[in-house]
């Protein structure tokens, strides 16, 4: 392995499903480690068999996967106290897993081996050997993690090595330090790497990193910049407590600023879409902001943010979006600018002149629609209506003459049923709809009223609707805002609409809504 060459250990299945909220079946557990051997991680540690049922359900199915790169490791703890590690259940589970890898943690700080394990610093020592030597003799490559390392190290750094030694005896392929209650710091942090590096060298010293300073991701860094050449972490950070080192977020930094390279690197532009599938998978709502692969990653509000970074790309992105598979957006709010509207309309396939008079009128009616309640940011495809219609390039397709809905409450059910009365090529067409609710009862008619003209329309479906009440401490006459995100097979676009009403606010995100797709099918 050469000095630039750093391995990497995902934990996701182990660790990752120790956080809150996470959890994974077995067929989950399944795809995610063929999509961790197929993006190129080292190591996939799928689970504690000695745990639970489904852990060793995924062992049984693992072994049918057929891995390109990744080595699956089934994770452990050392022997009992006082007892063989040949007659050991907890091993003998992990060894039945069938696995090549096994990583077993064990005890460095006194405090844990007398008043946790209870037993002597003697023992314990022996507890860590055994089991490895064991495991080694076994014919598996065995990984050592040292739990609470750091704390262990301050408290009594003779004896944290001494447990390092007794794993590397045993025949330990690596030493991961671990900061399991993820309290340090990073100077700290990479000074006793450091030690350890000199101690054992560094093709020997991993690091496990947490993130309960909101330092995890740094400590993994530091780990590595102290020489440690193997680092273990969880796709997008889920894990114990505050979660783990997010690799999504360690990777581009090893890779991109730090000259390390692993097998992984070459895949990096696969980054973005290997995060969102982890949320997809935990069913969670991926986070924006995430460093490198979030939405809002490289997203310019700022005008003169957006100004730069179209005369110099570099000027406001710390690196190219595209190398992690991210790319630019450019925000329209009331902070933007001629630069960042234009851009906007760019990327929304609108050219328009930035020094010409549309643009200031463009920009002034934006303004004065986001103090009245409008935001554009994930409405873009209002925005792209009101820049064609400002431009003087919208057509209209239909005309509402007016719309009705009524809720009812009948027998302990709840009906609403809308009536929507529209104009198309000078012909009239009046329907009527129910559902459970109004937006729905009135998506349903108005759909209904436009098919006879515009049949693709069933292409499309509501996704999301999300109402925000504005201008706080008005109560019900408070301005209503709502965001409404649509789709169809191969697009997703949001709409907005504001008003004091909050069933005209729909009306108007729906008729947006519908509108685009009609502009969509023309184009
Ligand atoms: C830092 C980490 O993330 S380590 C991984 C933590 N992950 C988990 O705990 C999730 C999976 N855990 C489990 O399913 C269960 O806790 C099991 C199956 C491992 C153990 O369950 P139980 O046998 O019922 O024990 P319980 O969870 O109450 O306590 C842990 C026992 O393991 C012992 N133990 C803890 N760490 C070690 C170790 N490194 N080596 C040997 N024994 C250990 C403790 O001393 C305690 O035994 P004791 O009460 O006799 O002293
Ligand atoms: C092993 C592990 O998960 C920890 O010490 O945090």
């Amino acid at each position: 392995m050469n000095t630039t060459e750093v391995k990497i250990y995902d934990t996701t299945l182990r660790d990752g499903t120790q956080g809150e909220g996470i959890s994974f079946s077995v067929t989950d557990k399944l795809l995610i480690a063929e999509r961790l051997d197929a993006f190129g991680v080292d190591y996939i540690e799928g689970g504690f068999p000695g745990s639970n049922p489904r852990d060793i359900t995924f062992f049984a199915e693992a072994k049918k996967l057929k891995l390109k790169h990744a080595k699956l490791a089934a994770f452990g703890a050392t022997r009992r106290a006082g007892v063989k590690a040949s007659a050991d259940a907890q091993l003998a589970t992990l060894l039945d897993s069938g696995m090549p890898v096994m990583t077993i943690v064990g005890k460095t700080w006194d405090l844990h081996v007398t008043e946790i394990l209870r037993t002597t610093l003697e023992e314990n020592l022996a507890m860590i050997e055994d089991s490895v030597r064991y495991l080694v003799s076994q014919g598996r490559e065995v990984i050592y993690d040292a739990e609470h390392f750091f704390d262990g190290y301050r408290s009594d750094p003779d004896y944290a090595f001494k447990t390092l030694a007794a794993a590397l005896r045993g025949g330990a392929s690596n030493l991961t330090l671990c900061d399991t209650n993820g309290g340090s710091l990073v100077n700290d942090f990479q000074d006793i790497v450091t030690k350890a590096v000199a101690e054992f060298g560094g093709d020997k010293v991993g690091v496990h990193t947490h993130n309960d300073s909101g330092l995890g991701v740094a400590l993994a860094l530091a780990g590595v910049a102290g020489g440690a050449t193997l680092v273990q972490g969880t796709a997008n950070g889920y894990g114990e407590r505050t979660g783990n080192a997010n690799l999504i977020t360690v990777l581009p930094s090893l890779f991109l600023k730090m000259g390390k390279t692993a097998h992984c690197a070459a895949n990096l532009k696969q980054l973005r879409e290997l995060s969102l599938y982890f949320d997809e998978l935990a069913n969670l709502r991926p986070d924006t902001k995430m460093p490198y692969v979030g939405a809002s990653a490289f997203a310019h509000k700022g005008g003169l943010h957006a100004n730069a970074a179209q005369k110099v790309k570099s000027s406001y992105e710390h690196i190219d979006p595209a190398l992690v598979g991210n790319h630019t957006r450019v925000l329209v709010s009331d902070m933007a600018g001629r630069s960042s509207v234009a851009m906007k309309a760019r990327e929304l396939g609108i050219e328009i002149d930035e020094k010409g008079p549309e643009i200031k009128k463009l920009i002034e009616e934006l303004k004065e629609l986001e103090f009245t309640g409008y935001e554009f940011e994930a409405a873009d495809a209002s925005l792209k209506l009101l820049i064609s219609g400002s431009l003087g390039q919208s057509k209209s397709f239909f005309e509402v003459e007016n719309y009705r809905v009524i809720v009812e409450h009948h027998g302990g059910q709840l009906f609403a049923e809308a009536t929507v009365k529209v104009t198309v090529n000078g012909e009239s067409h009046h329907t009527v709809a129910e559902a459970t609710g109004p937006v729905s009862a009135l998506d349903k008619a108005l759909r209904s009223a436009l098919s006879a003209a515009y049949p693709r329309l069933s292409e499309m479906k509501l996704l999301d609707y999300k109402v925000r009440i504005l201008e706080n401490g008005l109560g019900a006459n408070a301005r209503t805002r709502v965001l409404i995100e649509s789709a169809d097979a191969d697009h997703v676009w949001g709409t907005v609409g504001v008003s004091d009403n909050i069933i005209e606010a729909s009306w108007e995100a729906l008729c947006d809504a519908v509108t685009y797709k009609l502009t969509q099918i023309e184009a």
